[in-house]
């Protein structure tokens, strides 16, 4: 695969795992590469795997001395097949591929190997010509001959044609690419048509769109036909390592080792898949070593949030379940996905909030890079809609004094100390944010999470200094404190406990 370089080291690995999973071959490389790759492929060898380990080699005898250099077990000796290949790359004739085929069988044969026969571009290839290449290599002692689509190009009634010729002569193996996305339809249309042995990678890596993929040719045979082959259990644990080891990552929608194959979002599956674990899944994701997860974002629905909620032992009304999927949609509508650090932050913020306010955050929009950060908030301030502007050091900054604004005499009150938090990594992260504000006697601590930290930070001051005035209406005596953090919110005057959190602690 272009780009792609692996250590003896990582190569060794990727062959235990190939070892566990059961396969039958390691092609472990290509011995005429450099003395690097001759180096890594001994190791291969040299590992004591069940497998027969191999190593290409092109029709030419130094590539089969190197490869007997490294201790192999066989080779995998790809010879022209399509004229194309024949006259233009090798600049040889038929007849000339034929009689060069035959020395190298013969010679790989005497010394010890095992032996298949690559016509390489094949299936673009004359099929009289492939029937004749086909039968001398037998001939000269070939274990078996592989059919090659080389550029992905054959479709799956050319594959079963050139197959069930090639098989009147011995074993046949086949050897497809993705170019057409028909790499696995061509593996099965040639093993239908008398093939016994599959050349796949893991994860489908490979020149251009890739070869067939290990992982999907062993499912589908499965699946689909009851064919056993490999252990499908360690089949992720074999495709994360490949992925570490290459640099290419999994594709998200990947069959069978993607990270969405057995993910759910939307509403209708979630709720289908919390019914039965099978209603949206061809098989259990235990199968190939994983496991079902149930992700958040824009299609999220009630059964979905409520579960991940409950695991995370959150018991939300209906009202404030309702809430938390709001928010969980509107972050996924901003491109959120929506981890459970995130969920718990959202739900935190929605549980310790649901209560009467006399003043509400309805808009807020800042800016900041130009000269000077401004901001402007629309607010409820009992049945009244306020909006107002400010300017300040940053877009927070610029968006409270807005709210002090619009406030009036209401927002007299301190901001005593402000923390912010990024709940889960990137940039993207959902933010908490925690203040404190003081107004005469009373504190109010609230936190506030988004993925937006403006807004979570004016939420929070909003929201602490709506607590202080609802307090202040009420207060018939004392100094009191009301916190809002984490634990749902709990509101305290002096020694009397009023609290709207269900944790709240009397001892307060
Ligand atoms: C090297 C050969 C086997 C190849 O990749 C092909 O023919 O597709």
């Amino acid at each position: 695969m272009p780009g792609v370089s692996l250590s003896a080291d990582e190569k060794a690995e990727i062959a235990r795992d190939l070892d566990a999973a059961a396969v039958d071959f390691v092609e472990a490389g290509s011995a005429c590469t450099s003395a690097g790759e001759r180096e890594t492929i001994s190791r291969v060898a040299g590992l004591g795997l069940d497998a027969t380990v191999t190593s290409f080699a092109r029709g030419v005898r130094a590539d089969v001395d190197h490869a007997l250099d490294c201790d192999v077990d066989g080779v995998n000796l790809v010879v022209p097949a399509s004229d194309r290949h024949v006259e233009t790359k090798v600049g040889s004739s038929r007849e000339g591929v034929l009689e060069r085929t035959i020395e190298l069988v013969e010679y790989a044969r005497d010394h010890g190997l095992w032996v298949e026969v690559l016509g390489e571009d094949g299936s673009r290839g004359d099929l009289e010509f492939l029937d004749r290449l086909s039968a001398v290599s037998m001939d000269a002692g070939a274990h078996r001959v592989c059919y090659c689509d080389t550029v992905g190009a054959a479709s799956p009634e050319r594959t079963a044609e050139v197959v069930s010729t090639l098989a009147t002569h011995g074993p046949v193996s086949v050897h497809t690419h993705d170019d057409l996305g028909l790499a696995n339809a061509n593996v099965l249309a040639g093993l239908n048509a008398g093939a016994d042995l599959v050349h796949a990678t893991v994860n489908g890596v490979g020149e251009r769109a890739g070869n067939v993929a290990l992982e999907e040719v062993a499912v589908a045979l499965e699946r689909c036909y009851g064919v056993e082959t490999l252990d499908l259990e360690t089949l992720y644990r074999l495709a994360r390592r490949v992925a570490d080891a290459t640099g290419v990552p999994l594709g998200a929608n990947k069959a069978v080792v993607g990270d969405n194959a057995f993910a759910h979002e939307s509403g209708i599956h979630t709720d289908g898949t919390l019914k039965d674990g099978r209603m949206y899944e061809p098989y259990p994701p235990e199968t190939v070593g994983r496991e079902r997860r149930l992700v958040l974002g824009k299609h999220a629905g009630r059964a979905g949030v409520k579960a991940a909620l409950s695991e995370q032992d959150f018991d939300p009304d209906d009202d404030e379940l309702d809430a938390i999927v709001a928010r969980v949609k509107d972050l996924g509508d901003r491109g959120k996905r929506v981890t459970d650090a995130d969920l718990r932050a959202v739900a935190t913020d929605v549980l310790g909030k649901e209560r009467e306010r006399r003043v509400e955050l309805l808009s807020l929009s800042a800016t900041s890079g130009g000269d000077v950060p401004t901001a402007s908030v629309r607010l409820r301030v009992e049945d009244e809609e306020r909006t107002s502007a400010g300017t300040g050091s940053g877009p927070v900054d610029a968006a409270v004094e807005a709210v002090r604004t619009a406030l009036g005499p209401d927002a007299n009150a301190a901001l005593e100390s402000y923390h912010v938090d990024a709940v889960t990594g990137g940039t993207d992260a959902v933010v908490a944010v925690e203040v404190t504000m003081r107004r005469g006697d009373r504190t109010a601590t609230v936190s506030a999470a988004d993925a937006d930290i403006t807004r979570a930070s004016v939420e929070a001051a909003v929201d602490a200094l709506d607590r202080l005035l609802a307090e202040e209406a009420e207060a018939t005596d004392g100094p009191g404190e009301v916190d809002a953090r984490a634990d749902g919110g709990r509101t305290t005057d002096g020694d009397r406990t009023t609290g709207d959190g269900s944790d709240a602690d009397p001892a307060e």
